[in-house]
C-alpha cells in the first residue's frame, strides 16, 4: 500500500519585509498563491527511512534526513511516538529547486499528509499546520494552496478570496539561490535605512478578490527582489525580455531566481513564454495558473 500526495508551487504577488527579527528571521506581510506546477510525494512502507527523487532537477536535491519530505516523517512519527519511521519518500520533482517557489516546502507538507494517511494518524488541520510551521515558514502554505495571506515569518495564515483565474509564465534560472542568502543581502541594503512595518496592499487583496489581473499587475511588489537582483544582475535581463515579449508584470518570485511574468489571458501566456525562450535570457520556461488546490490526496 501506498500514498500518494499532489502539491503545488507558490509565487508571492506581494511580499513586504520588515526589519531582521531577534530570532533572526523577518516578519513578513506575505501575500501567497499557489500556481499549477506539481511535486507528487509517494510514501510507502519500507525496512527504514529512505527517499528517492525524479525529475529534472533531481540531481540538486538531497536525499537524506535534511530532505524537508523526510524532516516531516520524523517530526510526525516522534510526536506520536511511533519511534524511527520506516517508509520509502518517492518525489517526483517538477516544481524548481531553489527557485523561490517553495519546492521543498511542497514536498514537506506532501509528505506530511501522506505519511498521516499511510499511518493513520488522523492529525488535526492544527496540528498538521503546528507541524509545517516547524519545518519552515512556507510549508503551511504548501498545504492549504488557494490564496492566502501570511504574517508573523509567513507561517501564520489567512485564506484570500480569488475572484478567476490568472495566467502566469515562469523563466527558470541557470543556477539556484539561497533564501538565507537573499534575506542577509536584504539586510545589507538596508543597512542604516528604517524599515517599516510590513503590510498588506487593499489594492492587492481587491484586485485578487476581483479576478483583475490588469490591476494585480499593478500592485504586485517583492521586496526581496533588489536584494535577488543584487546577487543575481543577470535576472534584470530576463525581467526586461518578458516585460518587451507583453507582460503586464515582471518580479522575481519569493526569493528568487525564478521570475514570474502575469499575463491577461493563456494566448498571451504562451506569447511570453515564446518571447522569453526565443530571448536566451533563462534556462527553460513555463506557464501555469492560479490559484492551485494545497496538497491533495491522489491515491491512498
Ligand atoms: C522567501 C519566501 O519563500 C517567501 O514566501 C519565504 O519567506 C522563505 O520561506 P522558507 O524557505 O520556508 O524559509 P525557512 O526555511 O523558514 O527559513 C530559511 C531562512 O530564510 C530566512 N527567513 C525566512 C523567512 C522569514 N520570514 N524571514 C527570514 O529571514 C532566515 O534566514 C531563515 O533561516
Ligand atoms: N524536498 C526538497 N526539495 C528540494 N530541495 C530541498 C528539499 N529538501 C531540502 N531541500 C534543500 O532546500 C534548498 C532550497 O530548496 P527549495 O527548492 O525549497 O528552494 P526554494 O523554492 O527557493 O524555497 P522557498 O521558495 O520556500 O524559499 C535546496 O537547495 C536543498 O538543499
Amino acid at each position: 500500500m501506498s500514498v500518494t500526495v499532489r502539491v503545488p508551487a507558490k509565487v508571492n504577488v506581494q511580499l513586504a519585509v520588515g526589519a531582521a527579527r531577534p530570532d533572526g528571521f523577518h516578519d513578513l506581510a506575505n501575500v501567497f498563491l499557489a500556481v499549477g506546477l506539481h511535486d507528487e510525494v509517494t510514501v510507502s512502507p519500507a525496512d527504514e527511512l529512505r527517499v528517492t527523487c525524479a525529475g529534472p532537477d533531481a540531481h540538486q536535491v538531497p536525499l537524506d534526513r535534511t530532505n524537508l519530505a523526510a524532516r516531516a516523517a520524523l517530526v510526525l512519527a516522534e510526536r506520536r511516538g511511533l519511534g524511527e519511521p520506516a517508509v520509502h519518500i518517492h518525489i517526483a520533482k517538477d516544481i524548481p529547486v531553489a527557485g523561490g517557489m517553495a519546492g521543498g516546502s511542497a514536498d514537506g507538507a506532501g509528505a506530511l499528509l501522506a505519511c498521516d494517511a499511510l499511518w493513520g494518524t488522523h492529525a488535526s488541520r492544527e496540528e498538521l499546520l503546528d507541524i509545517c510551521a516547524e519545518l519552515g515558514s512556507d510549508v503551511p502554505f504548501s498545504l492549504v494552496g488557494g490564496a492566502a495571506l501570511g504574517t508573523g515569518r509567513g507561517e501564520k495564515l489567512r485564506a484570500l478570496e480569488v475572484g478567476g483565474s490568472f495566467h502566469w509564465v515562469f523563466a527558470m534560472a541557470g543556477r539556484g539561490l539561497s533564501t538565507p542568502a537573499v534575506f542577509r543581502e536584504f539586510d545589507r541594503l538596508a543597512e542604516g535605512r528604517d524599515i517599516p512595518e510590513p503590510v498588506a496592499s487593499e489594492a492587492l487583496l481587491d484586485a485578487l478578490a476581483d479576478g483583475d489581473p490588469g490591476a494585480l499587475a499593478a500592485a504586485v511588489s517583492n521586496d526581496l527582489q533588489p536584494a535577488a537582483l543584487s546577487l543575481f544582475p543577470e535576472l534584470a535581463d530576463t525581467l526586461a525580455a518578458g516585460r518587451a515579449a507583453g507582460a503586464l508584470a515582471a518580479l522575481v518570485s519569493g526569493s528568487g531566481p525564478t521570475t514570474a511574468f502575469l499575463t491577461r489571458d493563456p494566448e498571451s501566456a504562451a506569447k511570453v513564454a515564446e518571447g522569453l525562450t526565443a530571448s536566451g535570457t533563462c534556462r527553460s520556461v513555463r506557464t501555469a495558473a492560479g490559484p492551485a488546490a494545497g496538497a491533495t490526496v491522489l491515491s491512498a
